[in-house]
């Protein structure tokens, strides 16, 4: 079907800017705004939703929450301390908040009062946060939500000429931020969009189009996520057509492929992630905190998500007063710390063509390099792991990424089927380097 604002590539981009993004692999997420403050809290009550959505969870009316501004002081902010301890976490790439659903903006905007410029803060922490992070060698893409609960022209739906005309106006107010945070960050190397999902964006494909063809035309090398677009039709992410919009698949939230689905390898594509089942927003309460998530899980979802060529986004609420949550520090330690010492089967890598999903973990693997990696994460009971090699290959070695160093000799129990015995290794999350011959 023709198009006039679908898919505008069928191939993955083969530019250095998208091969950089895709070795990645780890980025860090980071929602941080007023509602950090009252963090699921709302006069005295505990809203079990997440916290990014309080205005709308306790039905707040817009003047009250916009009230919260003049108590944003973020006397703990300190982006360099952020940027270290996301360097420390073995990040590669941080995606950082400017504006979210509620419509303050973390940025001195000249097209709106609601922003940080004009709290007792009064601090610019979007160009705080990239010059940071760029110090520490991590690089910087920008969230921003097209839904905006705050601006007055906003609409979800269009029944009108009047709400065609409001939202016209929002959408030019919208245009007009994007063009200026470009402006104001071009070093910055993607921008990561959301809010997108109503009737009123999905009618306006070809401003989605628009959009990301302006952002490219000011920063060359840019990446856009497919959750911006919308097409002729409305359909999003992929086209009417079928085809990816933008420049990878940003649909995967809180959710991951399966793991044996190859089909996902066809493009490239980000999942992201909470540390709590369901707030991205600071959540103080037990509600949040029982549920959140280990370093051996999260370390799982990194593996999980590099053995189908995708990337991981971890993401970190910081609490109201711009420090972070100790917990959440402790677990970006934890996972740096692995990825110090495995990184090698992560960073750079992606899907073991020739392997199958072995169930106990996965398998990672450089295009156009024989060494594959087995990064297991689920210990199989017996303590004996079985490795089933692409038809014609054995396995000649088994050797620890972690010091001390161990080298495992394979079992052959028959032809490409191997097993190694794992001992009384300690139950983490190993990664063995496999050296494979073909089969004599
Ligand atoms: C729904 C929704 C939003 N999408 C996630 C990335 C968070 O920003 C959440 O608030």
């Amino acid at each position: 079907m023709e198009l006039n604002y679908g898919a505008s590539r069928q191939q993955p981009r083969q530019d250095a800017a998208m091969q950089r993004f895709r070795e990645h692999r780890f980025g860090q997420f980071v929602h941080w705004g007023l509602y950090a403050m009252p963090a699921g809290y709302w006069q005295g009550t505990e809203y079990r939703f997440a916290a990014e959505f309080l205005q709308k969870t306790a039905n707040i009316p817009e003047p009250e929450w916009a009230e919260l501004a003049q108590q944003f002081s973020a006397e703990a902010f300190d982006a360099d301390a952020w940027a270290a301890l996301a360097a420390r976490s073995g990040v590669k790439y941080a995606t950082f908040t400017t504006k979210h659903h509620d419509g303050f903006c973390l940025w001195p905007s000249q097209y709106t009062d609601f922003h940080s410029g004009n709290t007792p803060a009064a601090r610019d922490f979007i160009g705080e946060l990239v010059a940071a992070y760029q110090r520490h060698g991590i690089d910087v893409y920008l969230y921003y939500s097209v839904l905006d609960w705050h601006h007055p022209d906003w609409r979800y739906r269009l029944e009108s000429a009047e709400d065609q005309q409001a939202f016209k106006r929002y959408l030019d107010f919208a245009m007009n931020q994007l063009v200026e945070l470009a402006q104001r960050y071009p070093s910055v190397k993607g921008f990561w969009f959301d809010g997108t999902w109503d009737e009123s964006v999905k009618a306006n494909g070809r401003w989605t189009w628009e959009v990301e063809q302006r952002l490219k035309e000011l920063i060359p090398g840019l990446i856009v996520s497919s959750r911006l677009r919308a097409d002729d039709l409305g359909a999003r992410h992929r086209d009417s057509n079928g085809s990816l919009m933008g420049d990878y698949e940003s649909g995967y939230e809180r959710r991951l492929p399966d793991p044996w689905d190859r089909s996902v390898c066809e493009q490239d594509w980000e999942a992201c992630m909470t540390i709590p089942q369901a707030s991205w927003g600071y959540h103080a309460g037990p509600w949040a905190k029982r549920t959140r998530k280990s370093a051996a899980e999260l370390i799982d979802m990194i593996a999980h998500c590099t053995s189908l060529s995708g990337n991981f986004l971890l993401n970190f609420g910081p609490r109201g007063d711009g420090s972070i949550d100790p917990e959440d520090a402790a677990l970006a330690e934890q996972i740096g710390n692995w990825l110090a010492q495995n990184g090698a089967a992560i960073y750079g890598k992606g899907v073991a063509t020739n392997w199958s999903y072995p169930g106990w973990g996965y398998y990672t693997q450089e295009a156009d390099s024989e060494t594959v990696y087995a990064v297991v994460t689920k210990w199989p009971t017996a303590r004996r792991l079985r490795l089933q090699l692409p038809a014609g290959e054995r396995l000649l070695a088994a050797t620890l990424l972690r010091e001390p160093a161990l080298q495992l000799n394979p079992q052959e129990l028959e032809t490409s089927l191997f097993e190694l015995e794992l001992g009384n290794s300690s139950e983490e999350t190993l990664v063995f380097e496999l050296t494979t011959a073909a089969a004599e």
